[in-house]
């Protein structure tokens, strides 16, 4: 029996316009089964040549202590020093952690398309998570480019994260970020 349930009340519309991206999150703990449920509604996003390019890592549980170890080693001994236990206990208190990984294809044109397909599976993922209560941010730190982080979390040559999702039930909801009406971006061409 499938886990997601039907718990937003408003249309896809409402859904996107009101999903945020939740950085603080309460202690209740996310099912493993549900974390792929939603995987496996976010696959269904549009990719070239059905490369599917994705795969995932996800941390939880204890499994949060090798990924915060991993994110902390990144820092020099100075920040290590000045922010590495504050930020070693957030990492802690985030209920789930996904890598996001990308197959790097050396083509020019495929790299775009799968970084494309994967940015949609992202988003697919972060509005059925919205859809059962469950907020996500989609971090792009600088630790998702060391070569040490690569290594600890097992990240192989030709491979990039294209994010890492902090998940949870919100303890808060920020405020919206309001978005410049598309009317002012958008060019019109309707006669020769
Ligand atoms: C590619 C990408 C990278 C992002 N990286 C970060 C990040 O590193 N840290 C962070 O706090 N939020 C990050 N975000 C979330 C944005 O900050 C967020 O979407 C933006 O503030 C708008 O808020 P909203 O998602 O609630 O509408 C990222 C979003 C995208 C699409």
């Amino acid at each position: 029996m499938s886990l997601l349930e039907m718990k937003y009340a408003g249309s896809i519309v409402d859904l996107i316009k009101e999903r945020r991206s939740i950085r603080a999150f309460n202690n209740d703990p996310v099912s493993t089964e549900l974390l792929q449920e939603l995987l496996n509604v976010a696959v269904w996003a549009p990719n070239h040549g059905n490369r599917q390019p994705w795969r995932f890592i996800l941390y939880k549980g204890e499994g949060r202590v090798a990924f915060a170890d991993a994110m902390i080693q990144t820092y020099s001994a100075e920040d290590k020093v000045k922010y590495g236990q504050h930020k070693w206990d957030y990492f802690m208190k985030v209920p789930a952690h996904l890598v996001v990984i990308m197959k790097e294809d050396p083509r020019q044109k495929q790299w775009d398309e799968d970084y494309g397909a994967v940015c949609a599976l992202i988003q697919n993922f972060q509005l059925a998570a919205w859809e059962q209560g469950l907020g996500v941010v989609w971090k792009t730190n600088n630790y998702n480019y060391a070569p040490k982080f690569h290594q600890s979390v097992g990240i192989q040559p030709g491979e990039k994260i294209v994010g890492i999702l902090h998940i949870g039930y919100p303890a808060s909801v920020p405020p919206v970020q309001p978005r410049k009406p598309a009317e002012e971006l958008l060019t019109i061409i309707d006669s020769k």
